[in-house]
This record gives structure tokens, sequence and C-alpha cells, in this order.
């Protein structure tokens, strides 16, 4: 069983008049075998949140823990490893190198991380699922917005990771591919016991979802599913 755990989380920006309180204590867990779906308006703190969960920011006050372990006990390396290793993003700006094609992106994840990715097999799946085949030999800026969302899906899922994080994974995309998407990502869940949480407006989503929040003004409430 893996977890991921914000204890307490704040998060400010600026100072003085300029001040933001993205996040206002948040306690949350994601947990292996759960799709979690956090809603919440625009600047209710769901990318600053998803984005200290998978260690690319540090929070102000609280405490981030993997497996229990505290996020500022781990070296530089342990913490580069876990964000490489371990979490897959799915970024809202999709994050994918415009001079590479499509399959070269996943070459290079190869020559970064040669071990431990998606078998053959798995891999080959995933790809018709997203319907990414045709695209292969294209660059990102030859691809539409719900192309390239697809190709960085597929790129999150390649890692293999324990923990997927995905901002707004579905934006871009029609019902169709909504469905797809979603069901993916709840297969997923359940039966590779991945933990998924995925941060978004798309009330689509609601359905594969174990446990929903609501996040509004950097405070966290639960509508579906248990706390702990
Ligand atoms: N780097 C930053 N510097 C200053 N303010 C920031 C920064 N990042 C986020 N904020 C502020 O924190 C608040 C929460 O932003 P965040 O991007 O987390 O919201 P969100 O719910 O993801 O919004 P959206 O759905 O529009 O992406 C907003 O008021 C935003 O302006």
């Amino acid at each position: 069983m893996q977890k991921l755990e914000l204890k307490n989380v704040r998060k400010q920006f600026g100072h003085g008049l300029n001040q933001v309180t993205a996040l206002d204590g948040i306690d949350f867990e994601a947990r292996s075998g759960e799709l979690t779906l956090i809603l919440g308006p625009s600047g209710s703190g769901k990318s600053t949140m998803l984005t200290i969960l998978g260690n690319l920011q540090k929070a102000t006050d609280g405490e981030v823990l993997l497996n229990g372990q505290n996020f500022e006990n781990l070296t530089q390396k342990q913490s580069d490893d876990f964000r490489l290793k371990r979490i897959g993003f799915v970024l809202q700006s999709y994050n994918l190198v415009p001079y590479l094609t499509v399959k070269e992106q996943f070459d290079l994840v190869n020559k970064v991380k040669p071990k431990g990715n998606l078998d053959k097999q798995t891999f080959e799946e995933y790809i018709d699922k997203l319907g990414i085949r045709p695209l292969m030999n294209k660059y990102p800026g030859q691809l539409s917005g719900g192309q390239n969302q697809r190709v960085a899906i597929a790129r999150a899922l390649y890692t293999n990771p324990d923990f997927i994080l995905a901002d707004e994974p579905t934006a871009a995309l029609d019902s169709e591919r909504v469905k797809v998407v979603g069901g993916l990502f709840k297969d997923i869940a359940k039966e590779q016991d991945k933990a998924v949480v995925i941060v978004t407006h798309d009330l689509r989503l609601k359905e594969d979802a174990d446990r929903i929040y609501h996040l509004e003004d950097g405070k966290l409430s639960l509508e579906k599913g248990n706390q702990n």
C-alpha cells in the first residue's frame, strides 16, 4: 500500500497586501487502489495542491509524507528519484518536448529512466485506448490540444509510477474520450493498485471516482468516500 499525505498544509504566495493563501490547512491522503477527484473553481488552489503533493514545490507550513516519511528528510537524490520513478505527472501545459516526435518522447523517457517502464504489451494497450498510435511520427506542434493531452497522459503512465497526479487531464477532450480516459485511470487504480489523483473542473469524471473532494478558497471538503 503506497500513501502520499498532506498534513495541515498551508501555502502562501506573496507578501503584505499582495499575499494570497492558496492552501489553508489541507489534510489529504492519496492511496493506492483509488482514483481521487479534486474539484474546484479556477484559482481555488488545485494545481498548487497537486504540485506540493508531487514535490514540485514546497508548502509554506505543514507536512508532506511519503509512506509516513517526511519529504523534508529526503536527500536531494531521494527527492529527484521520487519524482522520476514514483510519480507520473500530467500537467496542464502537457510539457512535451517540441522538437521530438511522439515516439521520441517515449524514447527520451527510456534514456532518462531505462528501467521499470511499462512492458511492451501494456504500453501498446494504452496507446490504442488513448488513440495515439497514428500520431507516433508527428511533433507536438502538429497535434491538436486533445491529441497533445492524450500523448501527455501516455507519457505519464509510461514510467509505471505508483502515483499518477493529473492536472485537468480531460480539459481538451470530447465526451467520448473523457469516458475512455476516465475508465483508463480507474482501471489503472484498481487493476494495478496505483494512486490516481485528478484535479479538475470536469464533472464528467465523477462517475469514475472512489473519492471526491471540493477545494474552495484553499479548504478541502469531502463529497464522496472516506477521508481515512
Ligand atoms: N507562483 C505563484 N505566485 C503567486 N500566486 C500564485 C502562484 N501560483 C498560484 N498562485 C495563486 O494561488 C491561488 C491558487 O492557484 P492555483 O493555480 O493552485 O489554482 P487552480 O485551482 O489550479 O486554478 P485553475 O483551475 O485556474 O488552474 C490563485 O490565487 C493563484 O493566483
